[in-house]
Formats: C-alpha cells, sequence, structure tokens
C-alpha cells in the first residue's frame, strides 16, 4: 500500500469524554432543532439563514463572527432563524489547497488529524455553549460525522459529495435536517435523487457496523449554480429556475419539501458582493410567486468579519482563506433586508 498509517484516531467515545456537551448544552440544541424543523414542515413561516464563513479556519474569529451574529439573531428573531455556518471540512476542486480544520488546526502548520478532531469539536461545542446556535456544517467524510453528531443543528452534503452512496445512506440515519446541493454539474436529478435516498431507511455499512436507518424526512434540496460542460457558469436562483424546481419537486412525494438557495459559489460565480442582489431577487420572486414561497424556506451565505479572500500566509484576523465572503457591515444590512422582506 503506498500510504504510511500514521497514528490511531482517537474513537467517538473517547473524543466525548475528553470534550463533553453539558446537559443545559443538549436541552437548547434539542430545542433550536425543533424550531429549525418547524421551519421545514411548514409550522413556523420564518425564513432561515445558514450563514458564516466559507472555511472555519481560527477559533477566535469564528467565534467573533457568531458572537456578532447571535446578536443580530436577537434583532431579527421574529421573521428569521440563523444557524451559523462552522465549517471544518473542505473539499477541494483540484485536490490541492487548505482541507479545513479538521486536517490543519492551525492552516500555518502541517496537517494533524488527531488534533484537527479536538478542534473542530471544541470551536462547535464553544459556540453552542455561549450562543446557543446549533452550527452547519458540511458532511465531507460521513464516518467522521460522530465527532459532531450531539453537537450540529443542520448539515449540507456538498456539491461534490452529493451523488455519493455512503454520504446518502448516513444522511438517512442522520436526526437533524440535512441539505443536498445540486451537483457542480447542475443536474438536479441527482440532487432529488440525493433526497429521495436520503427520505428511506436503509441497511448499510457505516464505522465498522451492520447498521439500519430509518429515513430522515428532514432532507432538502439546496441550489447552488452550476458550471457547464464548456466551463460556463449557469446560476439557478433566477425566478424561472425556482419555479422549474419548486414544480419538478412538489410533484415528489417527499416529506417537508424545501428549497434553500446558496447565493454564492457558482451562483455567484464566488463574486461574493453579489450575494445581497442575489438574495433581494430570491425574496422578490417568493413574494410574487406562492408555490415560491412555500418551497424557497431559506438561503445559504458566505459572510466572514472582513470582506473578500486571501492567501493562508496573509494572516488577515476575519478574512477568508478559502472562497471570498461577505464582509460584516454589508451581512447586517442584508439580514435586516431579509427580516423586513421574507
Ligand atoms: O466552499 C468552498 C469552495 O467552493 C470549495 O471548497 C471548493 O473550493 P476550490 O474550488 O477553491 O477548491
Ligand atoms: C463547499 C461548499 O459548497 P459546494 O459544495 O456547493 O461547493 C460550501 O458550502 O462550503
Amino acid at each position: 500500500m503506498n500510504m504510511k498509517l500514521i497514528k490511531r484516531l482517537p474513537s467517538k467515545e473517547e473524543i466525548r469524554d475528553l470534550l463533553p456537551v453539558s446537559p443545559d448544552s443538549q436541552k437548547a440544541r434539542a430545542n433550536k432543532i425543533d424550531e429549525i424543523k418547524s421551519i421545514f414542515s411548514g409550522e413556523d413561516d420564518r425564513f432561515l439563514l445558514v450563514i458564516g464563513p466559507c472555511s472555519a479556519d481560527n477559533e477566535d474569529s469564528v467565534y467573533e463572527y457568531i458572537d456578532r451574529l447571535a446578536r443580530l439573531q436577537e434583532e431579527v428573531k421574529d421573521r428569521v432563524l440563523m444557524v451559523p455556518r462552522i465549517y471544518t471540512n473542505k473539499p477541494r476542486t483540484t485536490g490541492g489547497g487548505y482541507k479545513g480544520m479538521l486536517h490543519q488546526p492551525d492552516p500555518n502548520k502541517e496537517p494533524d488529524m488527531s488534533e484537527g478532531i479536538k478542534a473542530m469539536r471544541k470551536l462547535h461545542i464553544k459556540a453552542l455553549e455561549s450562543f446557543h446556535m446549533p452550527a452547519a456544517d458540511e458532511m465531507l467524510y460521513p464516518d467522521n460525522y460522530s465527532y459532531l453528531e450531539d453537537i450540529l443543528g443542520y448539515i449540507a452534503i456538498g456539491a461534490r459529495s452529493v451523488e455519493n452512496q455512503q454520504h446518502r445512506l448516513t444522511c438517512s440515519g442522520v436526526d437533524i435536517p440535512v441539505g443536498m446541493k445540486n451537483p457542480t454539474s447542475g443536474d438536479c436529478s441527482v440532487m432529488l435523487n440525493a433526497i429521495n435516498a436520503a427520505q428511506q431507511g436503509h441497511r448499510f455499512i457505516y464505522r465498522g457496523f451492520d447498521a439500519e436507518s430509518s429515513g430522515n424526512p428532514y432532507a432538502h434540496g439546496i441550489l447552488r449554480g452550476a458550471v457547464d460542460p464548456y466551463g460556463k457558469n449557469v446560476p439557478n436562483y433566477h425566478y424561472e429556475d425556482l419555479k422549474f424546481f419548486s414544480e419538478l419537486y412538489e410533484k415528489t412525494e417527499f416529506a417537508n419539501k424545501a428549497i434553500i438557495i446558496d447565493t454564492n459559489h457558482a451562483n455567484s460565480m464566488k463574486r461574493y458582493k453579489e450575494q445581497p442582489r442575489i438574495a433581494k431577487e430570491i425574496l422578490w420572486s417568493r413574494k410574487y410567486d406562492p408555490l415560491l414561497k412555500k418551497m424557497v424556506k431559506g438561503l445559504m451565505i458566505e459572510s466572514y468579519l472582513v470582506e473578500g479572500s486571501q492567501d493562508v500566509s496573509e494572516n488577515t484576523y476575519g478574512k477568508s482563506i478559502t472562497d471570498p465572503c461577505l464582509g460584516w457591515e454589508d451581512t447586517e444590512k442584508l439580514v435586516y433586508h431579509i427580516a423586513e422582506n421574507s
């Protein structure tokens, strides 16, 4: 084998003993998950925002960001429910680049998975304990989900993973909402098939066990735009796109039908400053069409303390080292606008 096994990693039990979640936070998390589920079931008509940095690259700046978000949440709590993004695992298009806190707890140092597992769990717990806002993370590696399964409030399956069977089957055994992104190619039947697979129960291999899941009725879709075979950007947030996907989705038998729209990635083509314009267009489409108002339950927004992005070596506090993000001032304005217009 052309691979060296460097170190045995801690088990889920070992890591939970080392970094436990307090009973108070467990209760707060359960309550917040019920609120998030009520949005998906339609019992709560508030708008969901999954919002935060592209990657959680630094404990202090991500914590400061969520501190600000928690205050803002209080201001808009009647209309908007926010789930902070604490994205500790990053998929990479070409394989190169920063792969997230799990791999490198310090982006300027060598990878260390053992420390990475502790760092990501520590940050998620710190945010949950302080702000009682269970966060969102991408399930990039289904086996690693167990390190965060008692902390998260929302999971996304990324555009590069959504066609993968192990992701879909693992999601069928998860009891929090899971957003299935459309693949990078934009073929939305892949997204719908992923929702279908996750909503059913399965028998499969999970972490060395013969496991059985009962299905996740809160699996739903996330539209994030696409790139066509010629490299051309194809957004899917415009009125006609939303209408098309909503009508298609409406015909399915899925439980809790819902679409979240990612305003960055291939919808903005990483032109992060376009996110407010894209969000406003989506809100307008929702106002115009009752089906869209029912189906489009929220947005995913990439935002951080400082706008834009930087190279890892630059070390500007609170600025993304992966995709460019909206800065705090623009984020605040956008969230107030969403609260008034959703
Ligand atoms: O969300 C972040 C990125 O879009 C994703 O991780 C892929 O990044 P890359 O295309 O820069 O590798
Ligand atoms: C990687 C992400 O998204 P996508 O899978 O849509 O590229 C992300 O949301 O950070």
